[in-house]
């Protein structure tokens, strides 16, 4: 059993350091870090497939100022608080996730548990009374809170809001980062109330990452996050068609990773939100500039992985405002303005590569059995790989 343990432990420890080179972009690995080490396994070889279908993508450099891949690492790294002894519970990070419904309740419990996976202190799901018991269920970890409305009451849409919008704002003081959307569902009530707690959330300065069923609701209204520069949002391609249409922005062709080549386009048609489009790499830009993700991920596509993002990038955002001092408004002093725009880029960046190189190292474990509850376990040893330097190679058998 311990043999066992300590041989599932050494192989995850070669995925994290695959995952750590492949971090590094195909063009500058030879002189960073020289030439493989490792054979790779059958199985894990898909990035020379992913970077010719990003071909279109990988484009999106032409369209901005091209971030560096180790300016953007060292960045990320730079957010990381550093564990001490002095430290109290909270200090860390206090991630909300506004999401789960009756249909989806692992959407937000993944995205809740990456976040404390990731290094934040404590995370909270406010969700419907429908999700609640299965996520509390699932894991004691999670402060649990049922305010949004109950999807078979069958409210009206704008009188619904007031209710939860009372029982949740008082929590949203004390968070430090929200992640809106994850399995939140098309609910009219249930999206309303979730609007209403974006509008709260925007007026307090706390930052945001609006995923999944949220991308929704500003792809409808975009007005909610349009200006406001402490938010990312986290479309996968469908997403990000979504809200191109909700801004007016054509894009080219049919739905594939040729859109992701307009991210700078819709990140700017927001006028402050970076937006991460989420595909064969993950082309993160604030308007102005672009930043790319090529690590090599897992070739498995099961669902959930972009929650793990979204909580992953949450816990990021934490740190990147400790205690989200200021609006995020548009105006302003400039300066500061480059400043939370460039925090913004780096918990993002910072969010992706922690995701690819899990994926890679759960899959590297699983691999067509891989599930996204997987990854959750292997944040940590990629974390410790990608940002302190030397992991501890763990995660090979945890929970999540
Ligand atoms: N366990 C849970 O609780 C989970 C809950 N989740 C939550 O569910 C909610 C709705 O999310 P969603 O996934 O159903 O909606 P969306 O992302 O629009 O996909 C719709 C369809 O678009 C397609 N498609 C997708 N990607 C594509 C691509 N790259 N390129 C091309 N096509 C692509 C594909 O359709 P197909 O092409 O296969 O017919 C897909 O079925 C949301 O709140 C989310 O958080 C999830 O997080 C999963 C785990
Ligand atoms: N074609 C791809 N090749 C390689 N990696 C990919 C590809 N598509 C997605 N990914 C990886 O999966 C992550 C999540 O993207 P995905 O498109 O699965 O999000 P999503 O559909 O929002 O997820 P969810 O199932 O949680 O709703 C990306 O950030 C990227 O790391």
């Amino acid at each position: 059993m311990l043999r066992a343990a300590g041989l599932l432990k050494s192989r995850s420890a070669v995925f994290y350091r695959q995952a750590l080179r492949s971090a590094i972009p195909c063009g500058r690995r030879s002189a960073a870090t020289g030439p493989r080490a490792a054979p790779r396994r059958a199985r894990s070889v898909g990035s020379g497939t992913a970077r010719r279908a990003l071909a279109g993508a990988s484009d999106a450099a032409a369209m901005g100022e091209r971030l560096d891949h180790a300016a953007m690492m060292a960045a990320a790294r730079a957010l990381v608080p550093p564990l001490t002894a002095d430290s109290h519970k909270g200090k860390n990070g206090k991630v909300g996730v506004v999401g789960g419904c009756r249909e989806y309740a692992g959407a937000p419990l993944f995205a809740a548990l990456s976040a404390v996976r990731a290094g934040a202190d404590l995370a909270h799901v406010f969700c419907t009374p429908g999700a609640a018991p299965v996520i509390k269920g699932y894991s004691p970890e999670l402060i649990v809170l049922p305010f949004l409305p109950d999807e078979s009451a069958q409210q009206g849409a704008p009188a619904a809001a007031d209710a939860p919008l009372a029982a949740i704002r008082p929590w949203l003081g004390r968070l430090t980062a929200l992640v809106v959307g994850p399995g939140l569902g098309d609910d009219p009530a249930v999206a309303a109330a979730a609007a209403a707690v974006v509008r709260e959330a925007r007026a307090a300065g706390l930052p945001l990452v609006v995923d999944g069923s949220g991308l929704n609701l500003v792809a409808q209204s975009p007005e909610l996050v349009r200006g406001y520069r402490r938010c990312i949002l986290t479309p996968n391609l469908p997403e990000f068609g979504r809200l191109a249409a909700g801004v007016g922005l054509p894009l080219p062709g049919p739905i594939g990773a040729g859109w992701q080549a307009h991210t700078r386009e819709l990140a700017a048609a927001f006028g402050g939100p970076v937006v991460v489009s989420k595909g064969p790499v993950d082309v993160i830009s604030d308007g102005r500039r672009v930043a790319v993700v090529e690590a090599e991920g897992s070739l498995r596509r099961a669902g959930g992985q972009g929650d793990v993002l979204a909580g992953s990038i949450a816990a990021f955002a934490c740190w990147a405002f400790p205690r989200h001092p200021g609006s995020g408004g548009g105006g302003g002093d400039a300066a500061a303005a480059e400043e939370e725009a460039a925090a913004l880029m780096a918990a993002a960046y910072g969010g992706c590569a922690l995701l690819r190189a899990a994926s890679l190292a759960a899959f590297g474990e699983r691999g067509r059995s891989m599930l996204a509850g997987d990854i959750i376990p292997h944040l940590q040893g990629a974390f410790e790989e990608l940002y302190e330097g030397g992991g501890s190679g763990g995660g090979g058998g945890a929970r999540m």
